[in-house]
This record gives C-alpha cells, structure tokens and sequence, in this order.
C-alpha cells in the first residue's frame, strides 16, 4: 500500500514507538527565537543540562526586535528577551543570527532562505508558524515552551501520530489571486478547526503551479486552519530552491540528497483519513472582517447578515467580531477606510510579495493619511528588494520601509496598531489586539494591501492592476 510523505518521515524518524502513547521522534532542525526560549535555556541551566547537538538549531531575533532604530529598544521585557537569547547561545554553543547579521530576519522566513530547511526533515520552534516550513516537504510544527527545553536536552519530542489530510486544491487561480486568498478562502469555507489533529498535505494543480515563496505563504496559514503542520510533497522547485543555498547540501552530496527527497513524496495510491477540496477558479481576492482568519469573504462581499436560519452562537460570534470590527452586519467591505498599512510578516514579507505590492504601487502615492508600512521578512530580501529598486518604488509612495522583523504582525514591538484604528495586513492572524490593544485587522495579500495603501479604503486591486507589469507581477 502506499504511503503518505508524513507516514514516510514519521519512519524514519522514529526513535522509539509507544505502546500506548506517544512516538518519541528524533528532530533534525530546531529553530529558536527570543520569546519561547528563554525559560527553556533556564530549565537546562537549573538541571546542569547541556544541548545534546548545538549544531542541529539556528537562533534568530525576530519578534522584539525595532524595525525602525534597531538600536533602541525601549521595552524592558523586549531587551531582556534579547539579551538573554545572546548569552543563552553563547554559552550553548548555538548558532545565532542577532541584529548585527545578514541572516538576521523572521525565523520562517530565515530558515528556507539560509537553505536549513529540507524535504524530509522533523523541524520544530517554539512557534505556531513553523508549519511555513511544510512547504519544502519537511515535517515542521510549532512547539511550547517546556518542549523546546526537551528538544535542546536530547533532539527528540514526544508525538502522538497525526492523521493526514489531504488538502486538494483543483484548476488554476485566476488573475489578481494569490496563494494568500487561495488559503484565506479555504479557510473561510471550511473552518478554523477543519485541520484539528490533522497534518494537511496540499495538492492538486493550483498547488503545483505555485512557486515555493506562495506555498510557503499557504503552509504559513495551515495553523490557521487548525492543522498540526501543512506540507507539500518535494518536486523539481522545492530542489532548485534549495540548492547552492549557504547551509545546502554541498554540491558533491547534493544529487544523493535530491534521490532521497524525490522518493519521500507521497505515493500515487496513498491512503487519506480525510480530503476536502476547493477549485483555485473560484477564489476571488479576500479579506477578513472579522476577528479570525476564517471570517474572510471576497472583496467583492460584505459582513454576514443575522439570518433567521443561524444559531444564535453564529449570530452572538458575528455580532461580536463586527462590534469589534467597528462593522455592521450586512456592511460592504469594498470602500471601508483604513488607517494603517503592513505589508510584512512570515505569511508574506518575501521578495516576490514586495514585488508585487510595488507593481502596485509603482507611480501611485499612498492616501494621504495614511501610515503604510514594508517591513522585509529578512534582511537578504531587504537587501534583493533595494537591488532592484523596490524600495524607492515604496518610499516615493509615502511608504516606510523598515528593518526586518515581526513588527505590526503583533504588539510585541513598537510597531502598533493605535486602538480603534483599522489597518490593511499582509499577516496571518486577525485576532482582538492582536495588531494592538483595540486595533481592527483586516487580513489579505500584498497586492490587496498594496490597493488599499494606494486608496485609503479596502479596494479590489484587480481594478488597479491594468498595466501590463502588473498584471505580470500578479499572475
Ligand atoms: C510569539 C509566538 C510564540 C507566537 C506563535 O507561536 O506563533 C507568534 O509568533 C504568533 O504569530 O502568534
Ligand atoms: S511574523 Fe507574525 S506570525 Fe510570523 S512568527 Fe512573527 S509574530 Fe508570528
């Protein structure tokens, strides 16, 4: 019988099974950042524990970090979180790429850039969004906090095996849609507990025909579905993305590895627990109104109505989310007005995102205003997007164009969401305060955000994508 690829690394990386209750898995790559270590680094120290293999993590600072002064940080819990991750890695003998780097970025954004992330690897983080990783192949999902200490102490996790869904994402998506409203409406559609249990593998031609920085931005948000992880079998674009990468398989080794990484995708006859399915032709461009990434409709749609049919929890949890929301049931998206605009975070800060937003952009001028935000996903796309002149594209817009980090994707760090204000969000999470205390977030793609920095209001970017270089960029 055929397998699933996650059936297939689950094998080879099982170090003990258990009778009655969880595998015990061994860990290839773990990947740090400065708010779930600490503690962790703590409990080692406190029980004379050292790291069992330093060299299979790779640290970053990306969640406090100040994307405007890097040097001055004012938060006490900020710097003390970054201080500690410094003299944690020292003294651990952890790889880390600090402020000063130029592997310096998100940690899910890092990681497939520096060439860490494999088909075939168990990846962990203390972060939900470690499922970005999925994309290559690899078998990545967020850790907490006590497990980090576990994982640093011995490079293996207790696992319960997940069930696997397979996640079938028919046709193409049409023009002005991205991989972003591909997941947005996947989620909108069936749910933000629809992958609870499972590990969702992605297929299908949409799927396919996408590069790896979209289907990392899908993976990215398989959390967001309630999955485990998200993942896409390795194919030809999988391995050209990682090669000649800086901690790639050396070029003498890299042919062996690609055999192996080719035999792990899932077999023809593999056997699902679950399938659901959407067609890419029906995505239209989407944005959340409400306070979680599955109350997304099309740009074209409005809030929900209070029907008579729903139950009176539907209509309390609509009711809710669009008193919140600053909305009222029934209210177009199309033309509500924002304040704010954050072209950034781990779903979608890559360089192809910022070039699209900038095709956008290009020759436009931000609303007046409005406060717009591009915060690169790394210092390497900072760094390729100036190359080519995107962020003069930005700056003659009336953008800000930052440093890497987090920044608005959550109020760790100064970058916030003033209360009551609405802001435009190429992130992945919309829930209260997320963006800031009182702040309303309304999630969509960079080309969506891009549309709305350039108009002041929520607006369908494929009304503004006339020009040839758009619509190329888009499609
Ligand atoms: C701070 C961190 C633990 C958190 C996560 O786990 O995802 C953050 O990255 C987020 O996106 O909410
Ligand atoms: S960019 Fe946002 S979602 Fe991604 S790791 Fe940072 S805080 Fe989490």
């Amino acid at each position: 019988m055929g397998k699933t690829i996650v059936e297939k690394i689950w094998e080879h990386h099982l170090v003990s099974r258990g009778d009655n209750g969880p595998d015990l898995l061994y860990i290839d790559l773990h990947l740090l950042h400065e708010v779930t270590s600490p503690q962790a680094f703590d409990g080692l120290r406190g029980k004379n524990r050292y790291v069992r293999r330093p060299e299979l993590c790779f640290a970053v600072m990306d969640h406090n970090v100040p994307t405007e002064n890097r040097r001055v940080i004012h938060d006490h819990i900020a710097k003390k979180q970054l201080e500690a991750l410094e003299k944690n890695c020292l003294q651990f003998g952890i790889r880390l790429a600090g402020l000063d780097s130029e592997d310096q970025g998100i940690v899910h954004v890092t990681g497939p850039e520096l060439g860490l992330t494999w088909p075939g690897k168990t990846i962990v983080c203390g972060d939900s969004h470690t499922s970005t990783h999925g994309a290559f192949g690899a078998l990545a999902f967020g850790i907490g906090t006590s497990e980090v200490e576990h994982v640093l102490a011995s490079q293996t996790l207790y696992q319960t095996r997940p069930k696997v869904m397979n996640v079938h994402i028919r046709g193409k998506k049409s023009f002005g849609v991205t991989a972003k409203d591909i997941i947005l409406h996947f989620i909108a559609r069936y749910g933000t507990d629809a992958g609870t249990g499972y590990v969702m593998e992605f297929t299908g031609e949409a799927i396919r025909e996408m590069s790896m920085e979209e289907r990392m931005t899908i993976c990215n948000m398989s959390i967001e579905a309630g999955a485990k992880a998200g993942l896409i079998s390795p194919d030809d674009k999988t391995i050209n993305y990682i090669k000649g990468r800086k901690y790639a398989p050396a070029d003498k080794e890299f042919d062996g590895f690609v055999q192996k990484w080719r035999a792990l995708a899932s077999d023809q006859n593999a056997t699902y627990d679950k399938t659901l399915e959407i067609s890419a032709d029906e995505v239209a461009p989407m944005v959340t109104w409400g306070t979680n990434p599955g109350m997304a409709v099309p740009i074209t749609g409005c809030v929900p109505t209070i029907e008579n049919s729903i139950s009176a929890n539907q209509k309390s949890e609509i009711m809710a989310a669009a008193t919140y929301m600053g909305l009222s049931p029934g209210e177009r998206l199309e033309g509500v007005n924002v304040q704010h605009v954050f072209i950034g975070s781990c779903t979608n800060a890559r360089l192809s995102d910022l070039q699209e937003a900038a095709a956008i952009v290009k020759d436009r001028k931000v609303f007046s205003g409005v406060r717009a935000l591009v915060v690169p996903g790394s210092q390497d796309v900072k760094k390729q997007a100036e190359k080519e002149g995107l962020h003069q594209i930005f700056i003659d817009a009336g953008f800000e164009w930052r440093e890497s980090g987090c920044s608005m994707c959550l109020g760790m760090n100064p970058d916030i969401v003033p209360e009551g204000e609405r802001c435009a969000s190429t992130s992945n999470r919309n829930f209260e305060g997320r963006q800031g205390k009182g702040a309303r977030t309304h999630l969509m793609s960079p080309v969506m955000a891009a549309a709305a920095a350039i108009m002041g209001k929520l607006t369908d970017a494929r009304t503004m994508a006339s020009e040839e270089e758009a619509l190329h960029a888009i499609n």
